[in-house]
């Protein structure tokens, strides 16, 4: 099918799915492969944020940084490693954006069967979807079982004195910006902060990051991720802020100038402020259905809007709040477009724990990767989420270094793993890995997480020799020497 005719008065479609980022277009996808007559609406670029101004241009920048790290290790490589080139780096980097065009994904929704119309949709009650059309015109529509919403977030700025007009740079502009900054000040501590601290100052700028509160970087992850990425930070030339929070912003000139509560004045090229997400729900017609503009769409396991009845409503990706993630979020669409489709199909819905229909691993085993030098992987809980929580965890941890694929993978490599072990059910419940390098032994983390693979099976799941992933093994034998001590020879 093609882009749908733009000024009809109204149709009709079996599902209508409002935002085209990763999360909007797999929805779409799934529903279309149910057999279900499906619509998607964009108001910018097909691919959404992640495509464009998120994942995929900030790994293309951190790749090149992170490969150099690698190989500043290895020795008789190390000495043939340059400066990184700049205008290549950031040349790749609008390449895999693809200079913010979306005809590939076009081509794509035209392959598998939906329609697309550009512009900015909203909901206008009950099953029907209102679109402004960039030429001015409106399209009305009314879908026969399902309207999912998959608009996403944007940067939410805290409202700091000055800052509406001091121009502060958001992801948007950190990950598409043409330039590089001589000094970058990084407001925030989290994920965001950290890659593009890491991006920044390795492409070139002084970069100065300012966190507050104290409870490190990557506060949602274990204390140690944070500790060992502020030590690379740091190395590679970052001053990081711990404590500081930003008092007043303003701009003179070509020049942000910073004032923090304990007075410290700072000044930069650029500001770049990192300090979470705010759902795009304040102008997608929520009112109408009864909702709150602005809020985060509640959902159950199966994606429907929980505060909606009749259960058409459905919200699925970064919208719904439960894992910020395109993997997690596209993960959903596929639960959601499967649970839609059998809804419309009259077959039953299989919503138990682990069933077709729902988004279970959001609860317990949602992977990451923080692509920053040491990298970090994490996957299910964290001491930080059992902390108080009264569950029965014991914790297991290892020198990633001991291993003898470390060696191998870098001299002087540095790296912690960390399991948590659910006693009452003998399986992993989490696990973390930092370190060069451990972002590809995530996907066994996660495999043992979601499948509660019993400790006694992993022990045959054997590391191949010399590679980083021997951790398990290491790990394993920690935890069985604990509470297996070895047995003292006889004494003839
Ligand atoms: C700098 C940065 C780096 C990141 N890196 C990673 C990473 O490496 N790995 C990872 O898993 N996640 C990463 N993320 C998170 C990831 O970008 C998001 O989780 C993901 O984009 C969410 O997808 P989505 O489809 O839910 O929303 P979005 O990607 O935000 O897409 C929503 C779409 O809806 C459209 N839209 C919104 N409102 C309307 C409307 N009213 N009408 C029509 N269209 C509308 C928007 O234009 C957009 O295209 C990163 C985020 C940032 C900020
Ligand atoms: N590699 C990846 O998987 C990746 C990369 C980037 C982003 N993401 C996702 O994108 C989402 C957004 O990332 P993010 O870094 O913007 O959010 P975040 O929630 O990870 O971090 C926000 C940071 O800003 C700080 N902050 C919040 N309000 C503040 C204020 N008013 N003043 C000062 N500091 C403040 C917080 O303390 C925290 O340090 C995350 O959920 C993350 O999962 C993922």
């Amino acid at each position: 099918m093609s882009e749908a005719a733009t000024n009809e008065a109204a149709r009709t479609y079996d599902v209508i799915v409002v935002g085209a980022g990763p999360v909007g277009e797999n929805v779409a996808d799934r529903t279309s492969a149910a057999g279900l007559s499906t619509v998607i609406i964009e108001r910018e670029l097909l691919g959404g944020e992640c495509s464009f101004w998120a994942c995929e241009p900030s790994k293309a920048m951190l790749r090149p940084v992170i490969a150099r790290a690698d190989a500043r290790r290895v020795p008789g490589l190390r000495q043939s490693v340059g400066p990184l080139d700049v205008p290549a780096v950031l040349a790749h980097r609008d390449d895999l954006a693809n200079h913010w065009h979306d005809e590939d994904q076009v081509d794509w929704l035209n392959s598998v069967d939906v329609d697309l119309i550009r512009g900015h949709g909203r909901l206008d009650g009950p099953r029907q979807v209102t679109v402004q059309t960039p030429d001015g015109g409106t399209v009305r529509l009314t879908a026969r079982h399902a309207v999912a919403v998959c608009t996403g977030t944007s940067a939410a700025l805290p409202d700091t004195p000055g800052l509406d007009l001091a121009r502060p740079w958001t992801s948007r502009e950190a990950t598409s910006a043409g330039e590089v900054p001589g000094r970058l000040v990084i407001v925030g501590g989290g994920v965001v902060a950290v890659e593009m601290a890491a991006a920044w100052q390795a492409l070139g700028s002084q970069v100065t990051m300012v966190v507050r509160g104290d409870a490190g970087l990557l506060s949602k992850l274990e204390p140690f991720a944070g500790e060992l990425v502020a030590d690379g930070l740091r190395e590679a030339g970052v001053e990081i802020r711990f404590g500081a929070t930003v008092a007043t912003v303003h701009r003179e000139g070509r020049e942000a100038r910073m004032t923090l509560a304990d007075g410290t004045a700072l000044a930069a090229d650029e500001i770049l402020y990192a300090t979470g997400r705010s759902p795009r729900t304040g102008d997608v017609g929520l009112d109408t259905v009864g909702l709150t503009p602005g809020d985060w769409l509640t959902v159950d396991d199966t994606g429907q809007v929980t505060a909606v009845a009749d259960g058409w409503l459905y919200a699925a990706g970064d919208v719904n709040h439960r894992a910020l993630l395109t993997h997690q979020g596209k993960y959903q669409a596929r639960m959601i477009g499967a649970a839609i489709g059998a809804r419309a199909n009259g077959e039953p819905v299989d919503d138990a724990r682990w069933g077709a229909h729902v988004s279970t691993a959001d609860h317990t085993a949602v992977p990451q990767v923080v692509f920053t030098d040491p990298e970090v992987a994490t996957v299910g809980l964290t001491t930080r989420d059992v902390a108080g929580s009264g569950r029965r965890i014991e914790v297991v941890d290892y020198d990633i270094a001991r291993v003898a694929g470390a060696h191998q993978f870098a001299e002087g490599y540095r790296g912690q793993a960390r399991l948590l072990i659910d006693l009452d059910r003998g399986i992993v419940a989490g696990a973390t890995f930092v370190g060069p390098g451990v972002g590809e032994l995530l996907y066994s983390a996660t495999v043992a997480v979601t499948g509660e693979v019993p400790l006694e099976r992993l022990w045959h799941a054997v590391p191949a020799f010399p590679t980083i992933s021997e951790v398990w093994l290491r790990l394993l034998e920690t935890y069985r020497d604990r509470h297996q001590p070895r047995r003292k020879p006889p004494t003839h």
